[in-house]
């Protein structure tokens, strides 16, 4: 570049009157003092050069013992060979030019280094620590004019050696580096998108999103957590009381149709907050022996049982009622909603959508043909039947809670399509310990757990056949034998042949490779999971970047008695860098939008890289180039002056 073109830099006056720039170079009286104190007070040899800078000037040598980065021959500068890193910060104040030379007035850019404040606790959190703390940029400052636009430019030849400025050291402290691992780790580590992990299959070509599009969840994803929500959001009943013991705001239950035996409600527990399911056993007397069976079903913790928490009696029902509180899973259905009952998708529908269970005994149900084999084979050929990987997916979670279950010396004694919930992928069985409430007989818990491997039996055949009319046995074995393997008939069979000493841990050798399988499902599952869980961090600390940049630009408020605070300052080279951001245009005056661009510029912010970005007045009279390390002391700074201003006392 032509050296002539430089130009010495001259005092702030020297600026456009029109140009905001002339601000936020010259904001002696704008500063406010308790800044400057506070700066002057947390000052160090270490910290403390800017306060001394002047225009043009080479600061203080890098705190590091390293040769001194010869400038740029074209550049002018002012250095202090008599100024080492020894040196008192008064001897240095002695020695600084008169103060309207000094250039903290004039270019706040890493004036200091704000000490690490405890935010309050209404702040919004800040970003995540930096693996290493943010040191004071020495800064240089040159002016430029190209073609009636003037350029400035926050030089700093140091800079890039300056420790601690998210350059990985070369020799990093002991410990950083996790064993076993060959290199250095990144200080952009908590800044940068980290991109697909390889391991996670590639998108297939015709469903690429688009870019853009990659930063957010996987519409399956998000749908299935917003149906979750959904749940959480349904209104109370208005008609039930308001509280029950320790639990108000009862909604009942989608899908329980109110019978006079029991209802199952959504309940909030009144000191924790935390949703919970209640099981309402109507007119029900609580037997003695009831608390100690209670108590065993609270230990059974598994993730393929709805959790008991606990049981009380209460009249606030109007009569003697049993409830029982169980872990609240949003968005459940049961086996029976989602696959048996009429309209269950994938079911057999005719014209008008309705279902067709070809072992219906109903005589009223619609039957497309005259012969019951032929019903079934319509089903097949329909499609209308679960895939096997599914049903062994089913069985492999059932066993594993009916195991714990069993092993914990309890019995389910209500094992049916109505008593097993899923959402996702996960199957659970649903209200453990009714039975052993209303039954409260003594019961042969040997017997009991044999009647809930042919209960489980029964589900397997009836989730086989898409049915729960599975009384003519020799049809639905011919189905199953028809449509699947003969492993997954012969562990039906063995868990029906009641005249045979049944056991879960039997049933381990059937199921097989089978349960590799499922493992491996489950860890994919949990592998995409982990991958968008990364991607949210991200996006979620991106999102705390934009809310400091919300709350400090164009304030239209007087912050701190300066009617002009947010378009003085540092805050004005933030209000610049947020039309760069968001309010580019194309050559011919179109907005410009990138979303690649925002997130690789709010990222390079957020972890104050050393790039440089070119921000424009508005007025196009001036270009100020600045780094985005320089950017984010702006804007903790500007950020930190607003939260004081928010706690200062009225
Ligand atoms: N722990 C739970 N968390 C969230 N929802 C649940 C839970 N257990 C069951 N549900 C849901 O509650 C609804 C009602 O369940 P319930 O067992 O009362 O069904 P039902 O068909 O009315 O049975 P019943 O006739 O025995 O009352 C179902 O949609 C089920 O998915």
């Amino acid at each position: 570049m032509d050296p002539s073109m430089f130009l010495q830099y001259s005092p702030p006056t020297g600026l456009p009157q029109e140009s905001k720039l002339a601000t936020y170079m010259s904001r002696s009286t704008s500063t406010p003092t308790r800044s400057l104190n506070q700066a002057m007070s947390n000052l160090s040899m270490e910290s403390s050069p800017t306060a001394i800078k002047k225009t043009i000037i080479t600061h203080p040598p890098p705190p590091m013992p390293q040769p001194m980065p010869q400038p740029p021959p074209m550049m002018t500068h002012l250095p202090h060979p008599q100024f080492s890193p020894g040196t008192p910060l008064q001897a240095i104040l002695a020695h600084a030019p008169p103060p309207q030379m000094l250039i903290g007035e004039f270019v706040p850019i890493n004036y200091f280094n704000p000490p690490p404040m405890p935010l309050p606790p209404e702040s919004p959190q800040s970003s995540p620590p930096n693996p290493m703390v943010m040191p004071p940029i020495n800064t240089q400052v040159h002016q430029e004019n190209v073609g009636g636009t003037t350029y400035f430019y926050s030089t700093n030849p140091d800079s890039m050696n300056a420790p601690g400025l998210n350059v990985p050291p070369l020799n990093p402290p002991v410990g950083m580096v996790p064993e076993g691992c060959i290199g250095v780790p990144s200080a952009y580590a908590s800044q940068m998108y980290a991109g697909v992990p390889a391991h996670l299959p590639p998108m297939p070509a015709q469903n690429k999103p688009g870019l853009a599009a990659t930063f957010y969840t996987p519409e399956t994803i998000r749908s299935e957590i917003y149906q979750r929500n959904e749940d959480v959001f349904l209104q109370p009943d208005i008609q039930l009381p308001e509280t029950v013991e320790m639990y108000a705001e009862l909604t009942p239950l989608e899908g329980s149709n109110a019978h006079s035996l029991a209802t199952s409600y959504r309940a909030t527990h009144r000191v924790s907050g935390e949703h919970y399911a209640l099981r309402r056993l109507h007119a029900c007397a609580a037997p003695p022996a009831l608390l100690n069976r209670i108590e065993a079903w609270r230990n059974v913790d598994h993730p393929n049982v709805v959790r008991l928490h606990h049981c009380f009696t209460t009249k606030d029902f109007g009569d003697h009622s049993v409830v029982l509180v169980y872990d609240y899973h949003p968005a459940c259905m049961t086996l029976m909603t989602k696959y048996l009952a009429t309209g269950a998708p994938g079911g057999v529908t005719d014209g008008n959508g309705a279902f067709h269970d070809p072992f219906s005994s109903d005589p009223d149900a619609p039957r497309p043909y005259t012969h019951q084999k032929n019903a079934m084979l319509r089903a097949v050929a329909c499609g209308a039947l679960l895939p096997e990987a599914v049903l062994w997916s089913l069985l492999v979670q059932l066993t594993a809670g009916l195991r714990a279950i069993h092993t914990a010396g309890l019995a389910c004694r209500s094992l049916d399509a109505t008593k097993v919930v899923m959402n996702g992928c996960r199957i659970r069985i649903a209200w453990g310990g009714i039975a052993d409430v209303i039954h409260n007989s003594n019961v042969d818990i040997t017997q009991a757990q044999q009647e809930d491997m042919t209960a489980l039996g029964r589900l397997a055949l009836g989730m086989a056949c898409r049915t729960v009319h599975c009384d003519n046995l020799n049809a639905c074995m011919d189905l199953v034998a028809r449509s699947y393997s003969a492993d997954l008939k012969n562990l039906i069979l063995y868990l029906l042949s009641a005249t045979t000493r049944r056991s879960v841990t039997d049933l381990m050798p059937m199921i097989g490779a089978r349960f590799y399988t499922q493992v491996e499902a489950l860890e994919r599952r949990a592998d995409a999971f982990e991958e968008q869980l990364a991607r949210e961090i991200d996006n979620g600390r991106l999102l705390r970047i934009l809310i400091k940049m919300g709350v400090v630009n164009e304030r239209p408020d007087r912050l701190n008695l300066d009617a002009s605070w947010s378009e003085t300052g540092d805050r004005y080279m933030l209000k610049l860098f947020r039309d760069y951001l968001f309010h580019s245009v194309t050559a011919d005056g179109r907005p410009w939008l990138d979303q690649a661009h925002l997130a690789s510029a709010l990222n390079s912010l957020d972890g104050g890289s050393l790039a440089k970005v070119e921000l424009m007045s508005r007025d196009e009279q001036s270009v100020l180039v600045v780094s985005y390390s320089e950017l984010k002391h702006c804007l903790e700074a500007a950020f930190e002056e607003v939260m004081q201003a928010a706690g200062a006392a009225p």
